[in-house]
């Protein structure tokens, strides 16, 4: 008999093929108020679910008795509750390195959009605004030949870095808690505390994954170490910022402009501050939304998932301390 599995976001129909070949799928093009009911009811027969950003706790898991692996078509994985998975014996990927070039491609993206002030002038020419001298009140500020702090130098940083170096003759800073030596042997990149990073920065990236250590990483402190200049960029979580921390900065002064990818609240609300500052450059996280990388991400979540259930090692397992047999 095949192993039953569910699918629970769209995915291409190459994809679908693939694991059709293998297990038994059922397949939710994406999971809502109204599905949510059948969808309880097929976890409690399924070996392996897979799509991105359900929120894998203890309390769905007393729900799953027969799940050995679950695996997300997305690099971050803070939906899952490693530690419950590791006590139940229960497998757990992600799809890293996949998408790091095109998620770098659209932190490069925010970087010249926020410094160059691109959606405000965007709206300006669309709305019959442009008249025939635009002058200093317009200007933006150079990203080439500035400095780059990375927070969370990893595949994603390191991109970026590859990026701003040799395209925009950038200076990089970075920090993580231990030393990336590839990225300082083969881009030039600097090791610096977190402290140093903030001061000397013209842009900060956050690139960490969202976990206990890295929430609220950027507060109110940190934003004052920055330059009154400087430019902030979030592609990682929403929740690593402290929001009501940046709305101030961005507010006052403390900081010049930001690009986010990400919120505390994903669809951000309506009535949230930092849509309506012109100093902000919003996108609603897309960091890896293109076609060829999307299908990547999906292709290897797909191929961890049928490896997982038919017991071998899934390609990009995370480390849980499960033991695969
Ligand atoms: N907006 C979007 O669409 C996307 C968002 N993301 C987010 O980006 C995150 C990073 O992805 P990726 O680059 O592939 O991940 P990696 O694991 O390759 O890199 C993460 C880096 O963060 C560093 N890090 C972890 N914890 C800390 C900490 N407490 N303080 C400082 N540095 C830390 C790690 O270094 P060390 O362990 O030495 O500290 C590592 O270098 C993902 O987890 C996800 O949340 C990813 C893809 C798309
Ligand atoms: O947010 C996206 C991811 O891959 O993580």
């Amino acid at each position: 008999m095949k192993p039953r599995v569910i699918i629970y976001k769209k995915v291409d129909q190459q994809v679908l093929d693939y694991i059709q070949n293998t297990c038994e799928v059922v397949y939710f093009e994406n999971l809502d108020s109204q599905n949510y009911p059948e969808f309880l009811q097929e976890l409690k027969k399924a070996q392996g679910i897979l799509g991105s950003g359900l929120k894998v706790d203890k309390h769905l898991l007393d729900q799953s008795p027969e799940l050995k692996i679950v695996c997300n078509s997305s690099v971050g994985y803070d939906n899952l509750d490693v530690t419950e998975l590791s006590k139940r014996g229960i497998m757990a990927t992600n799809t890293p390195e996949v998408l790091n070039e095109t998620v770098a491609d659209t932190i490069i993206g925010l970087m010249l959009s926020a410094a160059r002030r691109m959606p405000e002038l965007d709206l300006l020419v669309k709305s019959g605004q442009w008249t025939s001298s635009m002058g200093e009140t317009w200007f933006g500020v150079d990203v080439h030949h500035k400095v780059l702090g990375i927070i969370g130098m990893g595949g994603i940083g390191s991109a970026v870095t590859k990026r701003a170096r040799f395209g925009f003759d950038m200076d990089i800073l970075y920090h993580n808690r231990s030393r990336n030596e590839e990225a300082e042997q083969k881009f030039g990149a600097t090791y610096c505390t977190m402290e140093e990073l903030l001061r000397e920065s013209d842009f900060v990236c956050l690139m960490t994954p969202l976990t206990p250590q890295t929430e609220k990483l950027m507060g109110e402190q940190e934003f004052k170490l920055m330059k009154k200049s400087a430019i902030f960029i979030n592609c990682s979580r929403g929740k690593t910022v402290d929001e009501d921390a940046l709305v101030t900065a961005l507010k006052t002064g403390v900081i010049r402009a930001a690009g986010l990818d990400v919120f505390v609240q994903e669809p951000v609300q309506e009535d949230n501050p930092l849509l309506s500052m012109k100093n902000v450059v919003t996108l609603p996280h897309i960091g890896s939304a293109t076609s060829e990388t999307r299908l990547k991400m999906a292709m290897l979540a797909a191929t961890n998932l049928v490896s997982g259930v038919s017991g071998k090692i899934p390609p990009s397992l995370i480390k849980t301390g499960v033991q695969v047999k």
